[in-house]
């Protein structure tokens, strides 16, 4: 859920708001302060907390203007259909209270009561609660368990450097609270150190995301300096993380997956692993490589969990769930998409099998067997009607006969066994190397969504020239803007 387009309502304000509305109602509220969505959940289950809901403010990757919450109760997260639901509770119930500027079925808050109501906060009626010491101890204990250090169980990363980019988000505990108290160098012995750990909602460094190239860039930049054995990259509200090896390679996207199912399948052998839809070829053979099972299901980290929760009620034992975004959970962490549980796993198995004789290595020995694609593109295609929707679901339909009829002529196209979301198609290229591209409508945005892999030099574009020819011959261009496929791979043509 979004709200507050206008400048002047940051995570504060919503939360003085929200707070001022919650206890005019008669309901205890605890302030929390920064904290990091994981957390939130948390505190519903806490010894000695246990809230009975709790709400998180973030615009997570997004910027600073487009603040939501996300809502936890005991159970986990909120879906979409309970966050419509809560919402035309409260209008029906804010419409009663006579605001004249909202009607029972509006979609929308309006910023100016958002600020009317935060004025009126009663600091009396709020507890100002310190939770993320609670949840760094808990993260501690995760990690000492996990080394179960024969020597030094308290200080099991002693002799360690680990540094942490958070990007100015909620995510710097991590070095302070969580590594260092356990024995891990978290400054760095030379030019540089953990950097961007205190929040500040302006994100002045990088945008806090690591599937953003500049936030990688900067963690391997701070891996090199400070030759760290690990980076952690964590995003603005810690649901999400990536690492840096300490040779300096970044490990996001489908290594970060690879690293977490060779954790998953160590403990749990045989598993299987959900991800999103845009995984690479290379990242299937690595799992089904360790004996695991591997179920490409669709985008968004809601989706992922919600089918891993699925599989697992129908006996299938399913221990990871992770999308390319870096959004982690695993079945033993309540199902929880948390980026400093996953870091903290990556740390745990790299202290482990330095400790089993192997170094300190992450990359080399364990991610030796992950094929990578050479080329890997995405083109985001604007919809734009009015029913953008229906539009999309109409081209989808017209991409699947086009490819089930010969894809206009292209030898060795397949569409994929299994297709959950969009149509992905599996291109032969020839000795072995097999290509695909994926067309699916965007999870929130007006959007197609074009997602190409190749096993060589140029392929991509050899597939999405093909692509092309259904574009010119079955879609309209007053319904999709399809001009960044011919920008991206310099096509000639007069449609644009
Ligand atoms: O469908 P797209 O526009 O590519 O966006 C999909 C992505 O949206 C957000 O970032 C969610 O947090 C991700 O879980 C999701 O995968």
């Amino acid at each position: 859920m979004q709200i507050g387009r206008d400048p002047r309502i940051s995570g504060p304000i919503l939360a003085a708001a929200l707070a001022a509305g919650l206890t005019s109602k008669g309901v205890h509220v605890a302030r929390f302060g920064y904290a990091t969505t994981p957390a939130m959940f948390m505190s519903t289950i806490s010894k000695g907390y246990e809230y009975d809901g709790a709400v998180m403010i973030t615009a997570s990757h997004l910027p600073y203007n487009r603040n939501g919450f996300k809502f936890f109760t005991r159970d986990g997260g909120f879906e979409k259909g309970d966050v419509s639901q809560l919402l035309q509770l409260a209008v029906a119930e804010h419409a009663a209270e006579d605001a004249p500027h909202t009607r029972p079925g509006d979609r929308y808050t309006d910023d100016a009561f958002v600020l009317a109501s935060a004025l009126h906060t009663d600091p009396g009626l709020i507890d100002y609660v310190d939770f993320m010491p609670v949840y760094a101890a808990h993260l501690r204990e995760i990690i000492k368990k996990g080394i179960d250090h024969p020597d030094n169980y308290e200080r099991p990363l002693e002799g360690f450097k680990i540094i942490v980019d958070a990007g100015n988000g909620s995510g710097g505990f991590l070095a302070s609270d969580v590594l260092a108290p356990l024995g891990a160098d978290t400054t760095g012995a030379h030019l540089s150190s953990s950097q961007y750990l205190d929040p500040d909602g302006w994100f002045p460094n990088h945008v806090p995301n690591p599937e953003d190239k500049a936030a990688m860039a900067a963690g391997v930049r701070a891996v090199n300096a400070s030759r760290a054995d690990l980076g952690i990259v964590v995003d603005t509200d810690v649901d999400r993380s990536a690492v840096v090896a300490g040779n300096g390679t970044p490990i996001n996207s489908n290594r970060y997956i690879a690293l977490m199912a060779y954790i998953a399948l160590r403990k749990y052998p045989g598993t299987t692993i959900v991800t999103d839809s845009v995984t690479s070829n290379g990242l299937t053979e690595f799992i089904t490589g360790l004996g695991g099972k591997h179920f490409r299901y669709r985008r968004g980290y809601k989706n992922v969990i919600g089918q891993g929760v699925k599989l697992n009620q129908q006996g299938v034992r399913t221990e990871l769930m992770m999308e390319t975004s870096g959004h982690g959970a695993m079945k033993e962490n309540y199902y929880l998409d948390d980026g400093t549980y996953s870091a903290s796993q990556i740390v745990i198995i790299m202290v482990k099998r330095y400790l089993e004789g192997l170094g300190k290595d992450i990359y080399v020995s364990l991610l030796a067997d992950l094929k990578e694609p050479v080329e890997s593109n995405e083109f985001r295609l604007k919809l734009k009607g009015d029913d953008f929707q229906k539009d999309g679901q109409a081209i989808l339909a017209g991409f699947h006969d086009w490819i089930e009829d010969g894809a206009g002529g292209a030898q060795g196209w397949e569409l994929e066994k299994e297709n959950h979301e969009g149509w992905r198609v599996s291109v032969d290229e020839g000795d072995g190397r097999r290509g695909w591209a994926l067309l699916r409508a965007s999870l929130h945005d007006p959007l197609l969504v074009l997602n190409v892999e190749s096993d060589q030099r140029g392929g991509s574009c050899g597939i999405v020239r093909q692509i092309v020819t259904f574009f010119e011959e079955a879609t309209d261009e007053s319904i999709v803007d399809a001009s960044k496929l011919y920008e991206g791979c310099s096509i000639q043509t007069l449609k644009y």
